[in-house]
């Protein structure tokens, strides 16, 4: 087996190991036009490759962003582009990469790395684990009607082009990190998932505006053709992109603009928030149809400590967490948790887990109860998983809307 070695790229091998990384993905190698855009969206000094001699093999590299948490944010790493070789796969070279970044996220201070998985049975074995799920949904227009309580607070108008470009930014960190998974944009962000794809795939961008002319919302969606040979009067999808509202009337006002679009038969709308009622609001809940729900947000805690001790905590007795991490054992130890925060401990644990699992319970996605029940932790007092639910609780349930 050929040995390999994980290092920086240098600046001329950075688009090689990128293209690596597309062809894994099956994806074509980037355009000159892609690349100009991608250099500064994944940074150089936030990447990692595998090299054969010169050859690069794989990569990985993560974006600097803010992730927020119960109660507050934590600098973290977004990691993005994860591949390997289609014949250099399964001789550990992903392990290399990712343990190498795990542990430059934990010295740069970032106490977390998120990711959306390509596959649901990759980043388990890293410590990451599933935090946050979305549900796809399609909308059947020409049964769906808003009900007529459904409040009315503004008025939706479509953006420019210059506009589209430069609004939907504003508007989003002027939103700000409302639900715990939500992360911020950068520019390069920006650049490559938004920008890019309104040129690319003639996206439009519409916005709510209340009554009192405050911007409180956005959505970017296109429409697609439904019509076949066979079916030729099947009207169009409205596919939407990117979806975010400031408060629930903004939000109503988005799904009334979406509805009122002349010719549409179907709006899909995909990684929704688990809790978003886009059935409620129509006279016929059933014409809005769950496709699917999915894993979506992987969080890895690298530094359990001030992950712990960035985040607030719910009313109820404390309770001490015995955490395993085999690949950062600085994380391991015992925790203990109470509504005025958290420290390590020398008491006896109340529940045992690994950190992939904490991680599933540390935005509140999963209460504490539901993971012991399926195997996941191990409660010697069993009564601890009543005051865990009680700590780990979110207000809403988390959601990333963010692709990366
Ligand atoms: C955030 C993102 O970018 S998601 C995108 C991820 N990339 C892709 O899906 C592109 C296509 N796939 C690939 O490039 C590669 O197969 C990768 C990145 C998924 C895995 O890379 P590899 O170098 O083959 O992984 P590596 O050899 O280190 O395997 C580590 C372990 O994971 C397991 N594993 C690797 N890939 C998979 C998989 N797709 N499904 C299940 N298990 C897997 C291996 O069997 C091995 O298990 P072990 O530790 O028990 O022996």
């Amino acid at each position: 087996m050929t040995e390999f070695t994980v290092r920086r790229p240098e600046e001329h091998e950075r688009r090689p190991a990128q293209s690596t990384v597309a062809r894994a993905l099956h994806s074509p190698p980037f355009t000159d036009e892609q690349w100009a855009i991608a250099r500064d969206a994944f940074p150089a000094e936030r990447t990692w490759a595998a090299f054969e001699d010169t050859r690069p093999i794989g990569m990985t590299v993560s974006a600097a962003v803010d992730l927020a948490v119960p109660g507050g944010r934590v600098p973290a790493a977004a990691v993005a582009w994860v591949g390997v070789r289609a014949d250099r796969t399964r001789r550990g070279v992903v392990s290399a990469l990712l343990t190498t970044q795990l542990r430059e996220c934990r010295e740069r201070g970032e106490p977390a790395a998120v990711l959306h998985a390509s596959e649901a049975t990759i980043y388990g074995r890293f410590g990451y684990g599933v935090s946050s799920q979305v549900k796809h949904v399609m909308v059947d227009r020409t049964r769906a009607r808003l009900r007529a309580d459904v409040p009315v607070t503004g008025s939706v108008r479509l953006l420019s082009e210059a506009e589209a470009r430069t609004l939907p930014r504003e508007l989003y960190a002027r939103m700000g990190l409302h639900r715990p998974g939500m992360i911020t944009r950068g520019d390069g962000w920006w650049r490559w998932n938004h920008d890019r794809v309104l040129d690319r795939d003639e996206y439009l961008v519409a916005v709510h505006q209340d009554h009192q002319g405050v911007d409180d919302g956005f959505v970017t969606y296109r429409p697609r053709s439904l019509g076949t040979f066979e079916q030729p009067a099947a009207g169009e999808a409205l596919d939407v992109r990117d979806l975010h509202a400031a408060n629930p009337g903004a939000l109503a006002g988005l799904y009334r603009f979406l509805l009122s679009v002349d010719l549409v038969t179907k709006i899909r709308l995909k990684s929704r928030p688990i809790d978003e009622p886009i059935d409620l609001v129509l006279e016929n809940p059933r014409a809005a149809e769950v496709m699917a729900i999915q894993d979506h947000l992987w969080v890895r805690l690298t530094d359990v400590a001030q992950a712990f001790a960035s985040r607030t905590y719910g009313h109820a007795e404390p309770v001490v967490l015995d955490v395993r991490d085999a690949r950062l054992p600085e994380n391991a130890g015992r925790y203990r948790i109470s509504p005025q925060g958290a420290e390590r401990t020398e008491a006896d644990a109340d529940l045992e887990l690994d950190v992939d699992t904490l991680a599933m319970l540390y935005l509140g996605g999963f209460p504490a109860s539901t993971l012991a029940g399926i195997g996941r932790i191990q409660a010697r007092d069993p009564e601890a998983l009543t005051r865990a639910d009680a700590l780990f609780r979110s207000a809403t349930p988390p959601w990333c809307g963010t692709d990366f």
